[in-house]
């Protein structure tokens, strides 16, 4: 999958000599079922016509750029995450758009004939409510008065549950709430985070849990502190842990800011320190507490880790 970073506006070759393509567009932040459809709609209409699909994408949040939302928004997927995703939904192109001031200011038309036409996209897929051009006046509707007949265009359906829409800013919600379960079945697959190993305080053995201390990538979504039944790979394996994200109240005082997340995976005794992990999260167990001692830290971390073997039997 080939990568293309614009920035409007953009120095591409002429229309002539570039390659067709079928395009989906959207942020997509999270690759959540709703947008698994629209690069799918994209590979049907790219199948169809004989031509190799590609994504429109853009970076960073145009919130980010805009402003107006009261709550700063974190990615669901960096674009690092969202790219691999992209791969392994069978895209072949992606364009990630540089979302400046300038770039949101483009009408309708001018992004049309900057984004679409010049880079000849013969056909453009989205969903219902997908907006463009400044102040995301331009309408899906607008998109195929645009045309003129020189790309087709297919306007996905709204993809809901019996809740509602699913949607990044619902997924971000519940993430926010400690509901990995709900985030996992409105993502397809769970939630996951990137991090290396790295050294803590070497505590966890002498209680007997020893555990893998993660530093996540920066900007990376930390989940509510909390104990958690998770899923960590490391050296290409999959393993069943339990994990602890907070600030280890019954050691620590109660002015460290210093939060971590730490794993203690099950059946597992290799030395891991700087390996690369991706952590998955499945379900939220409890609260992290301040105990009154390390015996009872000890019997209720043993409650939690019987917790999660059940949980991941219960899955399989
Ligand atoms: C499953 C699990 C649950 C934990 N829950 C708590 C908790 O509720 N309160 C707390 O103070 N520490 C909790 N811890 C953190 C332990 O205090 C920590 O693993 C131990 O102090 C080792 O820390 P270290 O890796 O920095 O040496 C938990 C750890 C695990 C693995
Ligand atoms: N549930 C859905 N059903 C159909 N299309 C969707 C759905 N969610 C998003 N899309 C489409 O996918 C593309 C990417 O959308 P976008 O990144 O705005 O996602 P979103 O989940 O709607 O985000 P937000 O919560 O920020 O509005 C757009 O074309 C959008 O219309």
């Amino acid at each position: 999958m080939e990568v293309i970073h614009l920035k409007y506006p953009h120095q591409l070759q002429q229309r002539e000599s570039m390659q067709p393509y079928s395009l989906a567009i959207g942020f997509f932040d999270g690759v959540h079922i709703g947008h698994q459809a629209v690069i799918e709609a994209a590979k049907e209409e790219g199948n169809k016509r004989h031509i190799p699909t590609a994504v429109m994408t853009f970076d960073p949040h145009p919130s980010l750029v805009l402003g107006g939302r009261n709550e700063k928004v974190f990615y669901i997927t960096l674009l690092q995450q969202k790219l691999q995703l992209f791969e392994e939904q069978g895209v072949e192109k992606v364009f990630v758009v540089h979302f400046t001031s300038d770039f949101a200011k483009l009408s309708p038309a001018d992004f049309v004939e900057t984004f679409i036409r010049s880079l000849n996209i013969q056909h453009v897929t989205a969903g219902f409510d997908f907006s463009f051009g400044a102040f995301g006046k331009g309408t899906m509707e607008d998109m195929r008065a645009i045309s003129d007949g020189d790309y087709g265009v297919t306007v996905v359906e709204k993809k809901a549950d019996e809740l509602e829409k699913i949607s990044s800013t619902r997924i971000r919600k519940l993430l926010q709430e400690g509901d990995m379960e709900a985030a996992r079945l409105l993502l397809g697959r769970p939630f996951e985070i990137t991090g290396m190993v790295v050294h803590g305080d070497k505590r966890g053995r002498t209680i007997g849990f020893p555990t893998a201390n993660v530093q996540a990538l920066e900007g990376a979504f930390i989940p509510a502190s909390g104990v958690y039944a998770v899923r960590l790979l490391v050296q290409n394996k999959w393993y069943d842990g339990v994990c602890n994200v907070g600030y280890k109240p019954t050691f620590k005082d109660p002015n460290n800011k210093q939060l971590s997340i730490e794993v203690h995976i099950l059946n597992f005794e290799k030395n891991i320190y700087g390996e690369e992990v991706h952590v998955t999260w499945y379900k939220r167990i409890r609260s992290e507490r301040k105990f009154d001692g390390i015996e009872a830290l000890k019997i209720q971390i043993e409650k939690d880790k019987q917790q999660t073997i059940q949980y991941f039997e219960a899955l399989r």
